[in-house]
């Protein structure tokens, strides 16, 4: 018999981060002791389908009964790894009014009902970690609310979904289709039940909305964030992006700009040489800007089986540690301010856009008169000869008011010369 008391916990949800939790806490099972002063078993796994095949998974620990892990006083820490709103809502609130400690992965979540999960863990001096909700195995939630904490924080930016950047690295490096790469992302574990969420930007909303809520105190939800994904993006785009020395990612950028907040995810043109463009595949990255720090940078595996339980793991350590001394609920909800959102239209960023347009001369003049009357300058130009009797035209502007150049979008859309705006992309640009 062990000298060590036992800390019983559950997992609801036994897909590829739930399978991934429960293997790698068996792993680190005889260390526990060392990490924790206590054993840490996983007792009860709830899944929705008892038949399915679960390697690595003893059969007996399956339930799916919820209100067997409820019920059960012993059981001290649920791990929410199911998904979705609901069922999750309900059961996290339950188990933290059951005196039970609580991690989750779950983003879509916390990013609609962040405020009413933490009023409840407040409530019930209980734990409430979410370290995997944002960049898969990357440490930055914590790093954000506790390392960080002496900073007046004013910028978040980075790549927040492996998927998006998988299927994106796949079409700039090999030349993959869209699709093709969204099905090696989805066999490799990294999208969502729903892939839509991540090839929408959708995911990556609401991953920006909670480190927006954690880095400027003042609650951002999902509604709140200008989200384009990359379902638009074609081979042309990813190509022309290299002629002009950029590569294509999807960016999630948070700014407290005097005290108005702007969150965005959309696909970017980042510069060749910038260390967002060499981060690749499955892998995140996130930049802060904090008065103290300056710059700091988080990088890391933002999705798939292990990267993720590397994160929820960590969690129900730190909660099994606060059990030990007591002081479970110590890192609450930090927004204590409540700050403004900045206008879409307000926001000022550089362009990318191109053109199919009729065969004929002054094309660029008459479009560079119409960028120029609603205050847009052209800072770059390629015209490509015309095929089938369509020329392309790319221009890429400086910076700009996001509202003139939408005012400008519209004038285009009633100009017999063009057929189509094809693409509009913003181009990074600093602060
Ligand atoms: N995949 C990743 O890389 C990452 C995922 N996340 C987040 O982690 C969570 C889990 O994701 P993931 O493991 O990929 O999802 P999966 O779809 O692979 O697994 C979901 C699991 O939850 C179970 N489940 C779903 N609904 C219910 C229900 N109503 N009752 C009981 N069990 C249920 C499923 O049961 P059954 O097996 O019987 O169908 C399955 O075991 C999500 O919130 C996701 O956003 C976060 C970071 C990275
Ligand atoms: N679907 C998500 C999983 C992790 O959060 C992603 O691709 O990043």
């Amino acid at each position: 018999m062990s000298k060590y008391n036992e800390i019983k916990a559950a997992l609801l949800g036994a897909g590829t981060v739930g399978g991934g939790v429960y293997k790698l806490i068996e792993k680190r099972k005889s260390e526990m002791p060392s990490k924790v002063q206590a054993e840490l078993t996983i007792t009860k796994v709830l899944v929705k389908n008892l038949n399915k095949k679960r390697e690595g998974i003893p059969d007996e620990v399956l339930t799916d009964d919820w209100q067997e892990i409820l019920d059960d006083p012993k059981i001290s820490i649920v791990i929410e790894l199911m998904g979705g709103i609901e069922p999750a809502r309900t059961y996290i609130l339950e188990a933290l009014k059951a005196g039970k400690n609580v991690v989750t992965a779950n983003k879509d979540l916390l990013a609609e009902h962040g405020k009413e999960l933490m009023d409840a863990a407040e409530e019930y001096h209980k734990d409430l970690y979410f370290e995997a909700a944002v960049g898969g195995g990357i440490p930055i939630i914590r790093p954000l609310k506790e390392c960080l904490a002496g900073n007046n924080i004013t910028e978040v930016m980075g790549i927040v979904n492996g998927t998006t950047n998988y299927i994106l690295t796949k079409m700039t490096q090999e030349g993959m289709d869209f699709g093709e790469a969204l099905k090696q992302a989805q066999e490799l574990g990294f999208a969502e039940a729903d892939p839509t969420a991540d090839v929408e930007g959708l995911d990556a909303g609401r991953k920006m909305a909670i480190l927006a809520s954690i880095a400027f105190h003042s609650r951002v939800t999902f509604d709140d964030v200008e989200i384009k994904g990359i379902s638009d993006i074609t081979a042309r785009d990813i190509k022309y992006a290299g002629e002009f020395g950029y590569v294509l990612k999807l960016l999630g950028v948070a700014r407290n700009v005097n005290d108005k907040i702007e969150v965005s995810v959309s696909p970017v043109m980042i510069p060749e040489q910038h260390p967002l463009a060499k981060v690749n595949d499955s892998f995140n990255a996130v930049f802060v800007h904090g008065d103290a720090v300056d710059d700091a940078m988080f990088q890391g595996r933002g999705a798939g089986e292990f990267p993720t339980a590397s994160a929820v793991v960590g969690d129900v350590i730190a909660t099994a540690r606060n059990m030990q001394y007591d002081c479970c609920g110590r890192i609450g909800c930090s927004c204590y301010k409540n700050l403004p959102m900045q206008p879409v239209g307000d926001s000022r960023h550089r362009y990318f856009l191109r053109f199919l347009v009729e065969d004929r001369t002054g094309i660029l003049a008459g479009v560079a008169g119409v960028l120029g009357n609603n205050g847009v300058s052209i800072s770059q130009v390629i015209q490509k000869p015309a095929v089938d009797g369509v020329a392309e035209l790319v221009v890429i502007t400086d910076k700009v008011e996001t509202r003139h150049l939408q005012d400008a979008l519209v004038i285009f859309g009633e100009m017999s010369m063009i057929r189509e705006v094809a693409s509009v992309i913003r181009v990074y640009s600093q602060k």
